[in-house]
This record gives C-alpha cells, structure tokens and sequence, in this order.
C-alpha cells in the first residue's frame, strides 16, 4: 500500500454566510492520479484553494505527508512540494517557452544550481520540447496549457492539482494533455485534477472525488463513480461510458 500523501479531516470552508466546502474527507495515495469533479460552484475550487493555502480553512485539517498545513503560507507548501497548473496560464509573453520553464525551476529554490536539466526534464515531460526558443506569444491554447505544466513541474513537486488542464482542448490535444499527465506521474508526481470533459477525467484517473454543494458525495473509480445514481442526479445527468 502506498503512503498517503495528502489527506483532509472534516475540511470546510464558509464565506460569511455561505457553506462553499462542508467536512470534507479525502486521503489521496502517493503516486495516483485523482480526479475531482462537481457542478459548477460545486466547491471545487475552493477546495484546491484551501491546499495551496490561498484560502485559510473556517475548520478541519489538510496534512501534507505527515504535516498539518495550516501554518503554512503558499510558497512554503509550493517549497514543500504541492504545484498548482492554472487554466488559464500567463506567462512572460516575451519570453521563450524555456525561459518561462527555467522561472518556474528557479522558484524559491536559490539553493538549486542545476536549472538547465530541471528546466529540459520539464519540457521533455509536457512534451514542448520543439517549442522551446518560441515566444511564448502566440502559442496555441493546448501549448500554453502544457507550458502551464511544464512551470509547475519544474518546481519538483510531489503533488500536482490542475486545474481543467482539458478545458477547451480539441481531441487530439486532450489526447496529448492525458499523455502529459501520464508523464508527469511517471516522473513520480502524484496529480489531482479538476475535470469536466468525462472521457478525459475516467481515462486517467485511478479514483475520482465527487463534490456537490460543497459536500463530498461520491470516491471511487471512475466505473463505479459514473455509474453512481447520486453522481448522476447531481452531475452527469445521464450515464457516461468511462474511458478505460
Ligand atoms: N472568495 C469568495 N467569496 C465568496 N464566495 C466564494 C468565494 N470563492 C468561492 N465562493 C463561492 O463558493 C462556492 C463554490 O465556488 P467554487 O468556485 O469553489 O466552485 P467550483 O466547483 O470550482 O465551480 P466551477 O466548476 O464553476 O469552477 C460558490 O458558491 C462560489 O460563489
């Protein structure tokens, strides 16, 4: 059995008077790669809000391996090793596609000297290898969301949340989103991603977390999450073929 290598405790969130994350539970595995799906305004955000720190937690707990995180700001749980892939990414326009990757493998790590192999196993691993001396001007919408990879993986994280890394890819760039993916657990990171394309999420995922209202509604694998009447009432709407 692997080793968990994050887990929540009765984690919840309230805005004033609004409930958007309510005694939440998860432990995610070492190694795995996690979905987490839900309506919109389902909570999801919110809750990769609450692990990177940029929300602080009304109640419960987020450990990080053996840690609790919650005195920890954001770039301490980014130097301890949890990475966060936006949607929508913004990098130096100006600068290359290596050079935004070299930013990202020179974060908070002043100690490290060897940026130039960390930066070339990043775009190995989002595979833009190609594209490496192009602007980052300009790149298509699937490009800028593996440079978005690429960042984060430079950082040298044991944990990757990404956030809709499919949204608005067409099949073959999802196709190479999923296998980009694949790659970085390979590399040895475990990832947890927020998903609506269905065909991508139970392609990929070992487990899928399913939120409604903020509260937890469903954990299996992606089989038995998209065959869960709950998950369908809530979600779905109809029954999906999963992706294996
Ligand atoms: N900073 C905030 N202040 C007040 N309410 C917030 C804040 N952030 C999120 N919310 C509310 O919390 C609830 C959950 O929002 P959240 O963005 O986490 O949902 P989501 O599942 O990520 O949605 P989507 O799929 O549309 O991105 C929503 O009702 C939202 O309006």
């Amino acid at each position: 059995m692997s080793k968990t290598i994050l887990s929540g405790r009765a984690v919840t969130k309230k805005f004033r008077g609004l409930t958007a994350i309510e005694d939440v539970e998860f432990d995610i595995p070492e190694g795995a790669i996690y979905g987490l799906i839900g309506p919109n305004g389902a909570g999801k955000s919110t809750l990769f809000n609450l692990i990177t720190g940029y929300y602080a937690l009304t109640s419960g707990e987020i450990r990080f391996f053996d840690r609790d995180l919650a005195s920890l700001p954001t770039y301490r749980r980014n130097q301890a090793g949890i990475a966060r892939a936006f949607q929508i990414s913004k990098p130096f326009p100006a600068l290359t596609v290596r050079e935004n990757v070299r930013v990202g493998a020179m974060f908070g790590k002043p100690e490290r000297t060897n940026f130039d192999i960390v930066t070339d196993e990043a775009l190995s691993i989002a595979g833009i290898t190609e594209l490496a001396d192009r602007t980052a001007e300009g790149l298509t919408v699937g490009a800028l969301r593996k440079l978005e990879i690429a960042r984060a993986v430079a950082t040298r994280p044991k944990l990757l949340l990404a956030d809709e890394p499919c949204a608005g890819l067409n099949p073959t760039e999802t196709e190479e989103m999923v296998q980009c993916l694949r790659n970085v657990r390979e590399r040895g990171t475990t990832v947890w991603l927020v998903e609506h394309d269905m065909r991508a999420v139970t392609s990929i995922c070992d487990r899928i977390i399913v939120i409604d209202a903020g509260r937890k509604i469903a954990e299996g694998t992606p089989r038995e999450v998209v065959n869960n009447p709950k998950v369908i009432a809530a979600y779905l709407g109809t029954p999906v073929e999963d992706g294996n």
